[in-house]
């Protein structure tokens, strides 16, 4: 299933905040969404997720528009795990994860034996089945993340939108999450602060500056000096991974200005 953000334009308060952004995500690619901190990736996002509608331009899912299609019907088509995706109720996790099927489910049916094995399996998946009977409101920042990911899962999307989705996760389930999103094939349009993340997981990049996209294409081709440096303020070096040969960057700290 393909993604396709077509001219989108997003005003916020009055100001431009996403200015005629066209990206494509095709079936079953990563890509990724990076940028400065308030350029616009998120409010882009939720246009997905169906948070905010453009004030121009479409989503289009497999050529069908989003906003001609029922709440239920996206939310059956594409997950999305979100910087305000929070959790305040005080479900358990287990329950929390099945609330991942409520799309597919027509009126009160309860979950079928495939489902509820669809429930464990994702829970296992990311590491979180021994906590399935306690409240979501005790576990760890990187814990809720994982179980959030899971009720994603069991959403069975085919396309996933995840914004920052390693905030709060170690390296090594920073790692594990990225390589279950490549390896699931689901179509995946990810936001990324970490660039190092972005070059080794995403098939292509799209640079977002001050609402517009300034730069796509593959890891190798986006993440230049150049760009590092006018887009992000940032000096640094660019290699080619030793073992896989990705673009890897090694950043320079800047120098502290001497005082006069
Ligand atoms: N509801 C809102 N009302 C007014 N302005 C908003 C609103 N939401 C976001 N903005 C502004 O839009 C700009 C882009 O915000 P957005 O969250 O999309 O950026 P971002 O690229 O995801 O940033 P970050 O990397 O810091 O998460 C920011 O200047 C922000 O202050």
């Amino acid at each position: 299933m393909e993604l396709r953000l077509d001219g989108l334009s997003v005003d916020l308060d009055g100001r431009r905040i996403v200015r005629r952004l066209t990206l494509d995500v095709p079936d079953g690619r990563v890509v990724g969404l990076v940028g400065p901190n308030g350029s616009g990736k998120s409010t882009a996002l939720r246009c997905v997720y169906r948070a905010l509608s453009p004030d121009e331009g479409r989503v289009l899912v497999d050529g069908d528009d989003l906003a001609a299609m029922s709440m239920r019907d996206s939310a059956r088509r594409i997950a999305a795990l979100t910087q305000e995706g929070g959790v305040d109720l005080d479900f358990t996790v287990e329950e929390l994860v099945a609330l991942g099927r409520t799309p597919h489910l027509p009126g009160a049916r309860r979950l079928d034996a495939r489902e509820r094995e669809l429930c464990r399996w994702a829970m296992a998946r990311m590491g979180v089945a021994h906590l399935a009977g306690r409240g979501v409101l005790e576990l760890s920042g990187g814990e809720r993340q994982r179980v959030l990911v899971a009720r994603a899962l069991v959403q069975e999307p085919r396309v996933l939108v995840l914004d920052e989705p390693t905030n709060h996760l170690d390296v090594h389930h920073r790692l594990e999450l990225l390589a279950l999103v490549r390896e699931s094939g689901v179509t995946a349009l990810v936001v990324l602060h970490d660039l190092n993340l972005a070059a080794a997981a995403c098939d292509v990049i799209g640079v977002l500056s001050e609402g517009a996209l300034v730069a796509v294409g593959t890891p190798e081709e986006v993440l230049t000096e150049e760009l590092l440096h006018t887009v992000f303020g940032v000096e640094a070096t660019v290699v080619a991974h030793p073992r896989t040969g990705r673009t890897q960057l090694l950043y320079h700290l800047p120098t502290a200005r001497k005082e006069a």
